[in-house]
């Protein structure tokens, strides 16, 4: 036996045959050139997310989560508005799609958004013994009891909150034109001034004006403020969200996800999505107006903020108790290593945007992006900007790229069509994005 073991590899090796032993250089420079095309270009595996090649060069020492750790797969996002959260969906999104993980997707784009969430907003929900969703993230109004019927046990709930004064400029900017608290006001200086007399709280989209984050977490924006309905809300949040995240402090906020989710670097990086810049007077020329000057005037005088600060009170209660945790975790996680992990994020993001994008990166108004498909959808007074694919990538350069920059809306079509390919083919008009009371969806 052993003796044919030997005689067999012997004949394999190619010694005694010359031939066999070309065959065997010539195979081995195929192998070679393949490596060294994808060496030329971004390569990104689709279940690890990381980049083989050039790139690799300087992040060699990609920090790494423990290898005991395995990474999450069933996640809550609680996604509130106007914080960041769109760029953190397309994360979710991406992760989502390339470890095939199936999300609770709305019928629309939002979840049944401003009513309590309901189960029944799931598109194709099949009742209580159907399959668990690995993955919910799309607009909801928080409703635990609801959301946990359709989750797997192990679920980590995670959410991300932003300083309500820039929310409120943000929010007022975006809504302007659905929210009829802002449009009465005109301008947000007006509205800090005296809020209570602009605002009907039984309005539809009401809500978007006051205390928008403890509204999404399924809270009452409208309650008297006292100590005791502050500590209750914050107990029943933390209670039930494992991270709160800081839109301020994005790329930290980053660095403690990736971790608390055993997730590789590249599926934390990203590009600033749904960033506003102010739309020119109507009628005024679409080309050479000064982006500077907002037709919704946002500015506010440091009294005006005071009082924003007052009327935002339950808001600002949260963001202060959830900046001190943050803060505290940051610490646990020790800050030098913070420090060090956040340069490597923004260098690789940095890597990215000059492989993947036009302009060194710069977010784009939606006109001047050539590819139709991946203008981000408008919605009020402001316009949302996105980004220019870079000419001449090789398709899988392409397509992990548009992974990075695609918008909200085309990206839940696109998952749509994945998870129910025998329902109607999206149609992309800005009709549909209306609901049954031409209430615009998304917004
Ligand atoms: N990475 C990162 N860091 C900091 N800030 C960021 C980031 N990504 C998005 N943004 C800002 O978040 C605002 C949009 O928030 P959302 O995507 O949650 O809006 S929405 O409710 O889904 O419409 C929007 O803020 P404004 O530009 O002030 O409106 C974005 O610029």
């Amino acid at each position: 036996m052993g003796l044919l073991i030997g005689e067999s590899s012997d004949r394999l090796s190619g010694y005694r045959r010359p031939w066999l032993r070309w065959l065997g250089w010539v195979i081995l420079g195929l192998l070679v050139a393949g490596f060294a095309r994808q060496c030329t270009s971004l390569y990104l595996n689709n279940s690890s997310l990381q980049p083989v090649g050039p790139l690799e060069g300087p992040l060699s020492v990609l920090p790494r989560v423990p290898e005991t750790c395995r990474p999450h797969t069933h996640l809550m996002f609680l996604k509130t508005h106007k914080t960041a959260s769109s760029t953190v969906l397309n994360m979710l999104y991406r992760f989502g799609e390339e470890h095939g993980l199936h999300f609770a997707l709305p019928m629309g784009y939002i979840l049944g958004y401003p009513f309590p969430f309901n189960v029944h907003r799931i598109k194709g929900y099949r009742g209580n013994r159907a399959a668990k969703y690995d993955i919910m993230a799309n607009h909801l109004r928080f409703n635990k009891d609801e959301v946990q019927k359709v989750l797997h046990e192990d679920t980590f709930y995670f959410s991300i909150l932003r300083d309500p004064l820039s929310l409120a400029k943000s929010s007022f900017a975006y809504f302007h034109d659905i929210c009829p608290t802002f449009r009465k006001a005109g301008s947000l200086g007006a509205f800090a001034d005296s809020p209570g007399s602009f605002h009907k709280a039984h309005l539809r989209n009401s809500h978007y004006a006051r205390n928008l984050l403890w509204f999404d977490f399924g809270m009452d924006p409208n309650a008297n403020v006292t100590q005791e309905l502050v500590r209750e809300g914050l107990v029943t949040i933390r209670k039930n969200f494992k991270l709160i995240l800081l839109s301020e402090y994005f790329d930290q906020s980053m660095v403690l996800l990736r971790h608390a989710l055993c997730w590789p670097l590249d599926a934390v990086v990203s590009f600033t999505l749904n960033k506003a810049h102010y739309r020119p007077p109507k009628g005024g020329p679409e080309d050479g107006f000064d982006l500077r000057q907002p037709v919704v005037n946002v500015s506010l005088t440091p009294a005006q903020r005071e009082k924003l600060r007052e009327w935002n009170a339950l808001d600002w209660h949260l963001y202060q108790a959830f900046n001190r945790s943050f803060w505290e975790d940051v610490r646990r996680f020790g800050p030098e290593r913070m420090d060090q992990e956040v340069a490597q994020l923004r260098a690789r993001r940095d890597q990215l945007a000059g492989v993947c994008l036009l302009k060194a990166g710069e977010p784009v108004e939606a006109h001047h992006i050539g590819d139709k498909d991946i203008r981000p959808y408008q919605c009020g007074s402001v316009r949302i900007l996105g980004y220019e694919l870079q000419q001449g990538l090789d398709n899988a350069t392409t397509e992990a790229c548009l992974r990075l920059i695609r918008p909200e809306i085309q990206y839940k079509d696109l998952l749509d069509a994945k998870q129910f390919p025998r329902s109607q083919p999206s149609i992309r008009d800005p009709a549909r994005k209306l609901d049954v009371n031409g209430v615009i969806e998304k917004c």
